[in-house]
């Protein structure tokens, strides 16, 4: 098992990710949050973007799990071998890409994508939307699957909270394949839920690092 993947195990990954022509659009502001966060304890950040990445990796010594979204639909999470390239090359420690069967931007596959990036010694995180992606992940070879695009490709349904039975399934099928449950972990309480369930770590993002959404949940009681 690599280090970096090592080092997460058992903990908490926060995703720092600001939105296009959003306040908080700032590598520099991302890279406070994301120290912010390891303050708190995250033993890893997420983010997005090449220069959110570099300024980050200056400032913090967790693993880092780089992404370049382009894009809002279809396949828009490091969408290809290009991008996912250019975050390795930005510094992530492991790089996440979209792990659904879409047809991508470059024309390549899922696999093809991973194995180019593995010959490049670089670490794959599949963000998957269905069960079917996490296989076929596995089937590539990749370093870590997660459930990041479950209720956003159409497969499952978006719940409230986390995917419990995608991850659920994706535990029991794959038990050597570190397991991240990622996507709508809103409270502490659901975040021990799904390590009790076996996740090898969790993201979460929006609950700690988007006020504008946190925001809303308490306006929206008013
Ligand atoms: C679907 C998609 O594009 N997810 C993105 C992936 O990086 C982010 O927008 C999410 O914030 C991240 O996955 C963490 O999830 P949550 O913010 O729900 O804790």
């Amino acid at each position: 098992m690599h280090q970096a993947i090592e080092r997460i195990k058992g903990g908490l990954v926060v995703s720092c990710q600001a939105y296009p022509n959003e306040p908080l659009r700032h590598p520099e502001t991302m890279a406070q949050m994301a120290m912010a966060a390891v303050q708190g304890g995250a033993v890893g950040i997420r983010c997005q973007g090449l220069a959110d990445i570099a300024a980050i990796k200056g400032q913090v010594s967790v693993p880092v799990i780089g992404i370049w979204k382009d894009g809002e639909e279809g396949v828009y999470i490091t969408p290809t071998l290009r991008h996912a390239r250019c975050c390795a090359a930005a510094g992530a420690d492991i790089v996440a890409i979209d792990a659904t069967g879409r047809p991508r931007p470059d024309g390549l596959t899922y696999a093809d994508t991973v194995h180019a990036l593995h010959d490049e010694g670089v670490l794959v995180m599949a963000d998957c939307g269905s069960f079917a992606d996490a296989e076929r992940a596995v089937e590539a070879g990749t370093d870590i699957i997660s459930t990041t695009l479950s209720g956003y490709t159409g497969d499952r349904p978006k719940t409230d909270g986390p995917d419990f039975e995608l991850l659920g399934q994706m535990i029991a099928a794959f038990p050597e394949v570190p397991v991240l449950c990622e996507g709508r972990i809103h409270t502490p309480a659901q975040l021990h839920q799904v390590m009790e369930a076996g996740a090898w770590a969790a993201v979460v993002g929006t609950a700690i690092t988007h006020p504008t959404s946190i925001t809303r949940w308490f306006v929206a009681q008013l």
